[in-house]
């Protein structure tokens, strides 16, 4: 792209253009052209009502004992969320909170300090409105605790989901999303394919397997995503449509194929959804934690955490993941603690659709339990590197569902930092942020 930026000759500009009013919808002409000014969130609400059933959605939100919070942290999903949750599904007015787009998303003086992130560290405010620390453990409010909550990011793309004192990873709703999509309209012809990135848990291959829906493991990046949707359209006719598709990411993004990006909207709303359907099914409120315990009662638990250390050395962490590359193979069969590796590689993709291969996609240690241990550095990151290490251990249905997340991987973090050496090459022997 810089290339060809290089290469511009001549650009093109119009004088005396005459100043719009983008504050309702219009049609202008100007000379042989049309400025059409139009309102997304109506755009944006008529796509949704084509994959939802909102008059169910509707009754779930007006139940007298369902309360629902939105937090846009001060960002772009405001308009939206007031639009559709509050004046479409009928919440009480209130509900949208940090519904008023800034430019900082709240800057400094904010509790999450203009750092619009929903996960447990950063959407501090949800977070304690939902009964929770920022270790997801409960704690006590003055104040009722709502049935559900969520958050958008700044561009609201990503996602939180919330029940009361309840945390669901991002690994797992996406899981759970695609094990109940039948419940979703959009998905009443049923599912073609389902999509996940390497670091994110396998919680969705189970429900993948047990249901036969097509499943791929693709590199971080939604872009990677794009292909598996455009299969057996007029980009790439002669491939295997996977379509209707979901897809998602532990970083909090989560979508389908209704458009190409990931939608924070859309994931609360199939949220809502399946616990409508739920709630009219069972005859009493069904909660996000309820649906959790089910899902883990039948195919057992993914316990999940990501380590970032933000901000280290970048030659520092380039040598680190150089050095386990570099070992790519050689440690299959080692035993650390009770847990024997069964492949230690470097993730590259092949993609199905066009053919393209992508190497270098993160390290993996996969151990003969399932346990994974990951490491990527960030694509995102804006000061020094930032080292991702992704933690992930499965209990069968049969063990202990009920523990807390960070407890469990944390055993799996300790063999990471021998296996990486971390401290060493970083300095750091603790992450910045845990989500
Ligand atoms: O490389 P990082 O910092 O882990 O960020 C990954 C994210 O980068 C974003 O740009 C992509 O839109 C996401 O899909 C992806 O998850």
């Amino acid at each position: 792209m810089l290339e060809w930026t290089g290469k511009i000759k001549e650009y093109k500009s119009v004088d005396g253009l005459p100043t719009l009013d983008l504050t309702k919808p219009a049609i202008y002409k100007l000379a042989d052209k049309v400025v059409e000014v139009f309102d997304c969130v109506e755009d944006h609400l008529k796509l949704l009502k084509q994959c939802f059933d909102f008059a169910s959605i509707k009754r779930l939100i007006t139940r007298p004992d369902f309360t629902i919070v939105y937090d846009s942290m001060s960002g772009v999903q405001g308009p939206y969320a007031k639009r559709i949750i509050e004046e479409e599904l009928g919440a009480a007015p209130g509900s949208c909170t940090n519904a008023a787009p800034k430019p900082d998303f709240g800057g400094p003086e904010s509790a999450w300090h203009g750092h619009a992130d929903p996960n447990l560290t950063y959407a501090v405010e949800l977070v304690a409105t939902m009964g929770l620390n920022k270790e997801g453990q409960k704690i006590s409010s003055s104040k009722p605790i709502p049935s559900f909550g969520a958050a958008a990011d700044g561009d609201a793309d990503r996602n939180m989901i919330l029940s009361s004192q309840f945390f669901i990873s991002p690994s797992d709703s996406l899981a759970m999303i695609v094990d109940n999509a039948d419940l979703i309209p959009q998905f009443r012809a049923g599912l073609k394919g389902c999509a996940r990135s390497m670091p994110t848990s396998g919680a969705l291959d189970l429900v993948a397997k047990a249901k036969g829906i097509e499943c791929f493991e693709v590199p971080t990046g939604w872009k990677f995503f794009g292909n598996l949707m455009d299969s057996g359209t007029q980009y790439f006719p002669d491939k295997q449509t996977y379509t209707p598709f979901i897809c998602g990411e532990e970083s909090f993004g989560t979508g389908a194929d209704h458009v190409r990006e990931k939608d924070g909207m859309w994931a609360v709303l199939a949220w809502l959804q399946i616990l409508a359907k739920k709630t009219e099914q069972a005859g009493k409120l069904v909660s996000v934690e309820d649906v959790a315990n089910e899902h883990w009662k039948t195919y057992g638990r993914n316990y999940y955490a990501r380590y970032d250390y933000e901000g280290v050395d970048k030659a520092k962490a380039e040598q680190m993941m150089k050095m386990m590359s570099d070992k790519s193979g050689q440690l299959v069969g080692k035993t650390f603690g009770n847990m024997k590796i069964k492949i230690n590689d470097v993730f590259e993709y092949n993609d199905p659709v066009d053919g393209s291969v992508s190497k270098n996609q993160g390290v993996r240690f996969i151990f003969e339990d399932g346990s994974r241990i990951i490491f990527r550095l960030s694509g995102t990151g804006v000061a020094g590197a930032t080292v991702r290490l992704y933690l992930e251990k499965y209990t069968p249905p049969t063990g202990n569902l009920g523990m807390h997340q960070f407890d469990v991987v944390k055993p799996l973090a300790d063999v990471a930092l021998q296996l990486s050496s971390l401290k060493s090459y970083t300095g750091r022997d603790k992450p910045t942020v845990i989500t």
